[in-house]
């Protein structure tokens, strides 16, 4: 039977390449800095016209498919996970980095079929290094398998995570508890590239053992979640159980004794999902 989901697979990494190209160029320009929910969220023009790009050209090509973008939510659009084949695009995840030029900086697809992701193209546009990852099929950078790292002892992993962009007092008392619980394990040490997608394919890669956060979007992970269980690894809530795409909390790891370790060190807090109706 002929392979249906592949020619959105190979656009999504045309698009993501040319996307990348538009990031890269826009770092030799002055970049004018827009805020979101709150003076951190940031957002400038490239991440704009990067999304349009890919939603644009995804829409000439695949009219039925649905898409869930991160700009275009800010914009009021909503943010459902149907059964639709549904792309889920974050144009830039790292846009603090890319307004600093710090060097890591993701164009992450996802697409979904029936909740299920059943591609994910992460381009780390500075490194040019080229993640995807198909259902059943592998996960890959620039063409090679990736493969978690073998460590089960947390006490010489690495994890990732991030602080966010809220700067709520009672969440981030919890992500500091969270923090001291973790690195005093002790773990070998705690690392965050500034952006999810970057953080999952380093899970995939076997640079860090695990990733962990409360408060990413569904855009952030989609695409780099099945990167990590390609790769071999692991996804979980921060109370265990099952990860839920619009649950804004994730837990990627090499495998599930590394994961539920980190589990028990989470002072866990729940956000409003992603899927909740929009207030009026
Ligand atoms: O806004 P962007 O650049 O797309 O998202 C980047 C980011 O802030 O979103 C996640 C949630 O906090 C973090 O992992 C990551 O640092
Ligand atoms: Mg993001
Ligand atoms: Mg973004």
């Amino acid at each position: 039977m002929a392979d249906v989901w592949q020619s959105a697979m190979d656009h999504a990494v045309a698009v993501a390449r040319k996307a990348g190209e538009i990031v890269r160029g826009a770092l030799k320009d002055e970049r004018t800095v827009m805020t979101k929910s709150c003076a951190v969220d940031l957002v400038t023009q490239t991440d704009q016209k990067v999304e349009q790009l890919i939603i644009q050209s995804a829409k000439e090509k695949f009219p039925t498919h649905r898409f869930i973008g991160e700009e275009s939510v800010a914009a009021g659009e909503s943010c459902i996970l149907s059964d639709d084949p549904t792309w889920i695009i974050d144009p830039i995840d790292g846009t603090t980095n890319f307004v600093h030029a710090f060097p890591f900086v993701a164009v992450s697809i996802g697409f979904s079929i029936n909740k299920q992701v059943e591609f994910g193209v992460v381009y780390s546009c500075l490194e040019d290094k080229m993640f995807t990852a198909r259902r059943g099929k592998g996960a890959f950078c620039n063409g090679e398998a990736l493969q978690v790292s073998e460590q089960a002892d947390i006490h010489q992993a690495i994890v990732a995570t991030e602080f966010g962009s809220s700067r709520d007092p009672a969440a981030m008392d919890h992500i500091f508890r969270s923090l001291r619980n973790i690195l005093c394990l002790p773990v070998h040490g705690v690392r965050g590239a500034g952006t999810a997608a970057i953080n999952m394919c380093l899970v995939a890669s076997g640079c860090v053992e695990a990733y962990y956060e409360i408060g990413i979007h569904v855009w952030d992970v989609a695409a780099g979640s099945l990167i990590v269980s390609e790769a071999g690894g692991v996804l979980m809530d921060v109370e265990g159980g099952d990860m839920d795409l619009m649950s804004r909390r994730i837990v990627a790891a090499n495998n599930t004794t590394i994961a539920e370790r980190i589990v028990k060190e989470i002072v866990s807090f729940t956000l409003q999902r992603d899927d909740a109706p929009l207030q009026s």
